[in-house]
């Protein structure tokens, strides 16, 4: 799909097929027995209810006119059990549907974040990622709602109208056929409001992805708009989102609302004719108690029907986030194992490009033809102008990205053919921005390997000199830190970031080198944590130390989408060419890029 931003509205790319409500019926199937016995619970407590009025008939046309004392306690009390029995019917209904709708949230939430979890890259590129939470949390939120108490109340509204109907026929059966006069109307009306409201919610939907996406983007960028005391540039969009989002709301609840007093005036109307032509019959083959008992069950009928009108909107309503849940379900990651993928066995990490070409978007070639071996053990630093391709080189060895033409191996094994978690789970991946999660160091240094001891990880941290500074932290290897580790320095999370990846013990390791400028003492700290790290490891640095570079056994400047120049830091300083300048323009400055 296109690019969006936060005040775009994402446009679907595949219209709601009514058969995905089936998909949605799958997610009950788990429940099937819970959701038997509710339907049982509602079959016995709506007959208990439906006694009542029939109770009551029976009372002023035949007890009261015997003055039968006996016969009133008698019906007093049948009255009494059939409420007692309806309400516990109501209560365990209740009961269960409200845990039947929480076990259903968690499936739907749990498949489509485990989804969203296999998705590449370019998935991530796409879209705003307020826009991705909004999926997991918000619209999932809303189908809660509708698959727990909307279906089972439902199906109970189904069997309440025809129990209804079946005691209303008993009692009359031209006084029925009055009460159903108007259903037809109902139903036009329901078809009419039904397109509007879908399309009004289909509106909201976008407008609260776009809000939600841009309060992403503000948290996450909140110390660049406070360093460039942007607030008031942000606060206007705010405003201007949030405005949108209130309109967007309006208008879809004005057409939602235009639905109960219709439903709520066909009731009346149909009520008024019974009356009507009720009250004209009496005496004559309507008797006052029939008339009465009538007067309950057709609020009986009407209720339910009410009810599913309600239900029927707010299907609507969820269909049009439903379209966007089974929209990224059913995204087909792009990157995925291939047909016959083998296990990648235990590498020693030789590394092949053959001629390799890669574009991110059509027509734009990023990397041409680039070809390139290396041994394994060897540490190769990418230099070269920014956007060069240098980041794309080592995204595309994860096979983060798939490569347009040629191939990328691995001793020898085509990393295309080898199944992803293999591949993956042999390099170690080091990014400029050192991705810290909340919790302990001791968590987030394990993140390395999930079964390491606390003195492999102790072991793992003195390796790269992170120990130093992790004892001097109020509580050592339990220090709680934030996400993204803002409480730490950058070099503080690139020694982490190196104690991580010396856990993990990939035999590729791939790093993206943080330029920001640190002390003496650390610089020191993290050459040194490095060399420890890089020792028998096939490596690429995205080099900006100039100590780094000069270390490395191979240097390749890349630019113009291909690899200018390779060789040693000796050999490349000695041809004078495209390296020799940009170490000669930036040596002044420490780092190279
Ligand atoms: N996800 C993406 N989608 C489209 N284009 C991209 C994407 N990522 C990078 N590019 C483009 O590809 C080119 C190479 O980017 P890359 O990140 O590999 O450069 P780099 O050499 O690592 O740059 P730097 O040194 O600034 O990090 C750039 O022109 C960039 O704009």
């Amino acid at each position: 799909m296109a690019r969006n931003r936060y005040d775009e509205d994402e446009v679907l790319e595949e219209e709601f097929r009514p058969e995905d409500y089936k998909r949605v019926g799958r997610y009950l199937i788990p429940y099937k027995i819970t959701i038997i016995k509710v339907l049982i619970s509602i079959l016995i407590s709506n007959v208990a209810l439906m006694l009542g009025p029939y109770f009551t008939k029976i009372v002023i046309d035949t007890v009261i006119p015997q003055a039968d004392i006996g016969a009133l306690v008698r019906y007093s009390i049948y009255f009494t059990l059939a409420i007692i029995v309806a309400c516990l019917g109501l209560y365990y209904r209740l009961y269960a549907i409200t845990e039947i709708g929480q076990d259903v949230l968690v499936d739907m939430r749990f498949d489509i974040f485990s989804h969203v979890q296999s998705l590449p890259f370019s998935y991530f590129d796409n879209r705003p990622h307020g826009k991705i939470l909004t999926r997991i949390v918000n619209y999932i939120n809303t189908l809660s709602d509708l698959l727990s108490n909307g279906v089972v109340n439902l199906i109970s509204d189904i069997f309440n109208i025809i129990i209804t109907l079946i005691f209303m026929l008993a009692l009359d059966v031209r006084l029925t056929l009055y009460s159903l006069m108007l259903l037809p109307v109902l139903f036009i009306i329901v078809m009419v409001i039904k397109n509007i409201q879908r399309k009004a919610y289909q509106n909201l939907s976008n407008k609260q992805s776009n809000l939600n996406a841009y309060i992403h983007e503000s948290i996450a960028g909140i110390r660049i708009t406070q360093s460039f005391a942007r607030e008031q540039e942000r606060y206007e969009i705010f405003e201007e989102q949030s405005k949108e989002n209130y309109t967007a709301f309006m208008d879809a609840v004005r057409i939602q609302f235009a639905m109960w007093p219709s439903v709520q005036n066909i009731a009346v109307i149909s009520t008024a004719i019974i009356y009507f032509v009720g009250i004209r019959q009496i005496g004559v083959d309507v008797s006052t108690g029939t008339l009465i008992a009538f007067i309950s069950y057709i609020n009986n009928f009407w209720n339910p029907i009410i009810n599913i009108g309600n239900f029927y909107n707010n299907l609507i309503t969820a269909t049009a986030y439903l379209e966007r849940i089974f929209e990224t379900l059913d995204i087909v990651p792009e990157i995925q194992d291939n047909p016959g993928a083998t296990e990648l066995p235990p590498i020693e990490g030789n590394v092949t490009f053959d001629h390799v070409t890669f574009r991110y978007e059509a027509g734009k070639d990023i990397l041409h033809d680039v070809s390139f071996d290396i041994e394994a053990g060897q540490t190769i630093a990418l230099v070269g102008p920014t956007g060069a391709g240098k980041t794309t080189i080592i995204n595309l060895l994860s096979r983060f990205y798939d490569i347009n033409e040629g191939t990328i191996s691995i001793d020898g094994y085509d990393i295309s053919q080898v199944t992803l978690s293999s591949l993956r789970e042999k390099m170690g991946v080091m990014l400029q921005d050192t991705f810290i999660f909340s919790g302990t160091i001791l968590e987030n240094i394990r993140y390395g390997r999930l079964d390491a001891t606390k003195e492999e990880i102790i072991e793992a941290a003195k390796t790269v000199h992170a120990h130093e500074f992790i004892m001097e932290l109020k509580n050592g290897y339990d220090t709680v830190v934030e996400e993204r580790g803002s409480t730490l320095s950058s070099g503080q999370r690139q020694l982490l970031a190196f104690a991580r990846t010396l856990l993990a013990d990939p035999a590729i390791l791939i790093l993206d080198e943080a330029t920001s400028s640190i002390d003496t003492k650390t610089e020191e700290l993290l050459q040194e944590g490095l060399q420890r790290l890089l020792k028998g490891r096939t490596s690429f640095i995205i080099a900006h130390r100039l100590s780094t570079i000069k270390n490395s056994d191979q240097i390749f400047y890349i630019a113009n989408q291909t690899i200018q120049e390779k060789g040693s830091h000796e050999e490349l300083m000695q041809q004078r060419g495209l390296y020799y300048r940009l170490y000669q323009s930036q040596y002044d400055l420490l780092f190279v890029e």
